[in-house]
């Protein structure tokens, strides 16, 4: 017959604990070696402790009976010493017993410290390294959550498991010593606490229930709120809605929920522990007297030992329990690093030290494997000319772009370069020879200066300005409070969304890339600010390779060459004035613009 499910068996314990184990086994590192130490540093408390004990019942006993001589530690271990002799031994072992205490509490305490350092370092590099497709589909909040809530829970069960293997060790030697000093009394400990854990049972795997829903929960209100510091704008303009604030709502309840079953449980369960526990105590007495082990040193020892096991017992209980609301959030840390591991992107092995020729070979591209985006497209451009790329929404502009900058993988075909396969090439290199402007650049929290370099340590303070200066904001900056010093950012200490654009255009231009790809440049800008960057990048010709993806006709002003996409092929690429005449889409967009309107 086999119990049922909830009933914590050894085995059931014991596995609990491996699972736990091998969820923190990567985290360890040389911590592992440390927690071995840390198992052997309990017995020795353990023994310590039992040794304590059994003195202070030996010393209490003889003191009641106003003896000098003492018969130290009961049982077998028995030998006689005087009573101040004795008295000066406990305090030596109390003295050593606190030191080994403190110990026993600054491993845990330093190895959880580094696993939240080494797993926050490992989160980091695996989420940094994935491809651009897991790292865009993450939805705002989580790999935030993962890297704080998440890795603070994680790291507190390592000290929990310390705790735990710590209490155990402690428990099953004092549990020997009872049994040194008596067999009886040392079972029915045994008894009581099997009692105890078959008793707590069910409590725990509610628990770990409602944790599970709790650390689900944690996660998706994370994601939530970072969603409304996004939309915070537009709340205001907008007006919270009542659904909106409904929403809201809806959200803290979710956690509200499952965070008051965790923490009821929480203090429920040691509160429950210690009266049955007093309870069973009390019990064990009555069976101890009525075995007639009534030597009253031996009792007392005994009696002090039971105690002191059952306050380990309590410890175990307790850290089985937090271990129960810890381990979900470790599932989802080890789900998610091996999630971004499993889809690190593809590099190459040959340097890129120069970009003469960039393009693409009969590339197919998708999102999905269902929905085909871009089809057989093939073409080529030289280190010096300007390519425009136009098309109406949706033609696949933004994709052809995410190509290049090895963002996204073809399906079929290749993204060509100097007449190579690009996925023979580092990436590393590609980042510095490909460079790029988003249509809505982010900014750092730093200084203009910050904001250029963009963690680039080689790019020196004079090619920071001469960027700036490319990207006509020199002069601008220069009339700033503090210049190339001042703060800006995202929101706070914002600049104009043309300054904005400027600023990202010289980030991308202090690398001194090969190819610069341009996600409609002037797009935010006024019409004297659109002329400055159309000069810049009129200068730039023939120096670098420019993609320009435009919405407007006059920045195509410059180009050489005009890319035309119309839904996912190209078109036609040839000079402006050939596909005035050839090209429906471009004389089309061509007219409206000299009528006065933007391209649709
Ligand atoms: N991340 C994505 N996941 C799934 N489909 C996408 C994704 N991004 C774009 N698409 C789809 O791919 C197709 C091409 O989109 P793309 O952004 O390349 O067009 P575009 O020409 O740049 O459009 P726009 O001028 O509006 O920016 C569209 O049908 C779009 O819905």
């Amino acid at each position: 017959m086999s119990l049922p499910k909830q009933w914590p068996t050894p085995t059931r314990v014991v596995r609990r604990y491996t699972t736990a184990w091998q969820q923190f086994g990567p985290f360890l590192g040389s911590s592992k070696s440390r927690i071995a130490v840390m198992a052997g540093g309990s017995v020795v408390a353990g023994l310590v402790e039992a040794v304590l004990l059994a003195l202070v019942a030996s010393l209490a006993t003889a003191l009641s009976q106003g003896q000098t001589q003492v018969d130290a530690l009961p049982g077998p271990l028995e030998f006689e010493a005087p009573l101040l002799v004795l008295c000066l031994v406990g305090m030596g072992v109390a003295v050593f017993r606190g030191a080994l205490q403190v110990w026993l509490a600054y491993v845990p305490a330093s190895m959880s410290a580094a696993v939240m350092a080494n797993l926050r370092r490992d989160l980091f590099e695996r989420f940094t390294s994935a491809s651009w497709k897991i790292q865009s589909a993450e939805r705002d909040g989580h790999f935030q959550s993962l890297m704080t809530t998440q890795a603070i829970q994680a790291s507190a069960a390592v000290t929990t498991l310390s705790e735990g293997i710590s209490a155990v060790l402690m428990f099953f030697t004092l549990l020997a010593s009872a049994f040194l000093l008596s067999a009886p009394t040392a079972l029915i400990l045994i008894g009581a606490s099997a009692v105890l854990f078959v008793m707590l049972a069910p409590l725990a795997r509610r628990q770990r229930g409602h944790a599970r829903a709790l650390s689900a929960e944690n996660v998706e209100y994370a994601k939530g709120v970072q969603e409304m510091v996004q939309l915070a704008e537009e709340t205001q303009v907008f007006g919270a809605s009542r659904a909106y604030r409904e929403a809201v709502e809806g959200m803290i309840q979710e956690v509200r929920r499952p965070l008051l079953q965790t923490r009821f449980l929480n203090r429920a369960v040691p509160a429950l522990y210690q009266s049955v526990a007093f309870f069973l105590l009390l019990l064990a007495l009555t069976i101890v007297f009525l075995s007639g082990a009534t030597a009253i040193g031996e009792l007392g020892a005994v009696v002090l030992i039971l105690i002191r096991s059952l306050t380990f017992g309590q410890r175990i209980q307790a850290s089985s329990t937090r271990m129960n609301e810890l381990i979900p959030y470790m599932g989802r840390l080890r789900r998610a690093l091996d999630h971004y591991a499993d889809h690190t992107r593809q590099d190459g092995d040959q340097p890129l030290s120069r970009i003469e020729r960039l393009g693409m070979s009969h590339v197919d591209f998708g999102y999905d494997a269902k929905t085909p985006v871009l089809h057989d497209v093939s073409f080529e451009a030289s280190r010096g000319e300007v390519i425009g790329i136009v098309g109406p929404s949706g033609a696949g502009k933004s994709s052809i772009v995410q190509l290049l900058l090895r963002l996204r993988l073809p399906t079929s075909g290749t993204v060509t370069v100097n007449d190579q396969d690009g996925r023979d090439f580092r990436l590393e290199d590609w980042r510095h020879r490909v460079s790029y402007v988003p249509q809505s650049p982010q900014l750092l929290w730093g200084t203009v200066a910050d904001n250029i370099r963009f963690y680039r340590d080689d790019i020196s303070d004079a090619d920071v300005e001469e960027a700036a200066r490319k990207a006509s904001l020199h002069e601008e900056i220069l009339s700033w409070p503090k210049g190339y010093q001042t703060v800006i950012g995202q929101r706070a200490a914002a600049i104009s969304g043309g300054q904005r654009q400027r600023l990202c255009l010289a980030r991308a231009l202090a690398g001194r890339p090969d190819v610069l790809i341009l996600d409609e440049p002037t797009s935010a800008l006024d019409v004297k600010s659109e002329q400055a960057v159309q000069e810049s990048l009129a200068r730039m010709k023939g120096e670098v390779l420019l993609l320009l993806v435009a919405h407007r006709v006059s920045t195509l002003s410059i180009c050489d060459r005009v890319m035309v996409m119309g839904d996912g092929r190209l078109q036609g690429i040839a000079e402006p004035e050939v596909l005035l005449r050839d090209n429906d889409f471009f004389r089309e967009i061509t007219e409206i613009s000299q009528a006065g309107h933007s391209v649709p």
